[in-house]
């Protein structure tokens, strides 16, 4: 049977690397996960095996190491336009190149000015601690003329301990869930959303305030929403980036409802009302997964359905 190439790609995926920046005795982190794939005039690899157009995946992952040094990272989204544009501006065969990037978050170890001076300084500048929230996440494209700047987090958990209902849903035979006005609403919130920045000629976002206001509106509305349901809380989040951030035009999430189930504790006499304080049980599956994008009227959907679930 004859065949034919598909859609291929290559480079090297999941390249840790971690850069340190001194300034004086405060050092900065900058702790990155950096997946290269590269498209492009790439037949004849596959067909017979000629690699005159191959930049190995070995060199992939030098540029990015020399890249973090010679440039610096600036932030996960500078660092992924920086090398996107290199490898189809540099490399003929490669048309077009797509950088991941994850980003782990360190915080700064307090410590007490007395006993800093046992290491011989004032204060200790150079200890962190892994920050145990989101991981935040960039995906940049390049295909020579313009670039598409997704940026993103995931594993961001959040949880009300009330101002959320669930009622008013189809009842059918299958139907035992009970009407509840007093719920816990938890998730764990994965979203991308994408930059309506294309190139050099506008001005970039300031990627890592950008970052901060996204995730800040992300975390207020789902705070001040009072929910009836999962999917209007979700609406109300990505509403509230939309609406603050002029450079964002469409944002996706996938959020896990991650069900709190108040224990029936009739079998010893106790009630267990939410309006007590109850105790809940915490079930980790099945979860119900609740998924949509909100755009700015007007904009086109870009970022793939399934782009949440990486
Ligand atoms: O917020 C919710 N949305 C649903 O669609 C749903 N379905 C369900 O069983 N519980 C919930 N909660």
């Amino acid at each position: 049977m004859p065949t034919i190439l598909g859609q291929n790609q290559y480079g090297k995926a999941e390249n840790r690397v971690v850069k340190i920046t001194r300034d004086g005795d405060t050092h900065h982190i900058k702790d990155l996960n950096v997946s290269v794939a590269l498209s492009g005039d790439l037949d004849e690899v596959h067909y017979s095996g000629s690699n005159a157009h191959v930049l190995p995946t070995d060199t992939t992952k030098n540029t990015v190491f020399a890249f973090a040094k010679e440039h610096g990272i600036d932030s996960a989204e500078d660092f992924g336009i920086a090398l996107a544009r290199h490898f189809v501006d540099s490399c003929a065969p490669i048309g077009r190149a797509r950088i991941r990037v994850e980003e782990y978050a360190w915080e700064r170890i307090e410590t007490s000015d007395a006993n800093s001076k046992f290491i011989g300084a004032d204060e200790v500048k150079h200890s962190f601690v892994r920050n145990g929230q989101e991981t935040r996440t960039a995906q940049i494209t390049y295909d020579g003329t313009e670039f598409e700047v997704l940026s993103g987090l995931k594993d961001l958990t959040v949880m009300n301990s009330t101002a959320s209902e669930f009622w008013g849903y189809i009842k059918d035979r299958y139907t035992t869930l009970q009407e509840d006005y007093d719920r816990i609403l938890a998730t764990s919130v994965s979203s991308w959303w994408r930059h309506n920045w294309t190139g050099d000629e506008q001005r970039p976002p300031q990627w890592e305030k950008s970052y901060a206001q996204a995730k800040k509106h992300m975390l207020h509305a789902f705070a001040e929403t009072y929910s009836l349901s999962l999917q209007q809380t979700l609406y109300q989040m990505g509403s509230r980036v939309i609406n603050a951030r002029s450079e964002i035009d469409e944002i996706r999430f996938s959020m896990p409802n991650k069900h709190h189930f108040r224990v029936d504790l009739s079998y010893c006499g106790v009630e267990n009302e939410a309006k007590d304080g109850a105790v809940y049980y915490a079930a980790d599956r099945p979860y119900g997964l609740i998924e949509a994008t909100v755009l700015r009227d007007g904009c086109e959907p870009r970022i793939p359905v399934d782009m949440t679930n990486l």
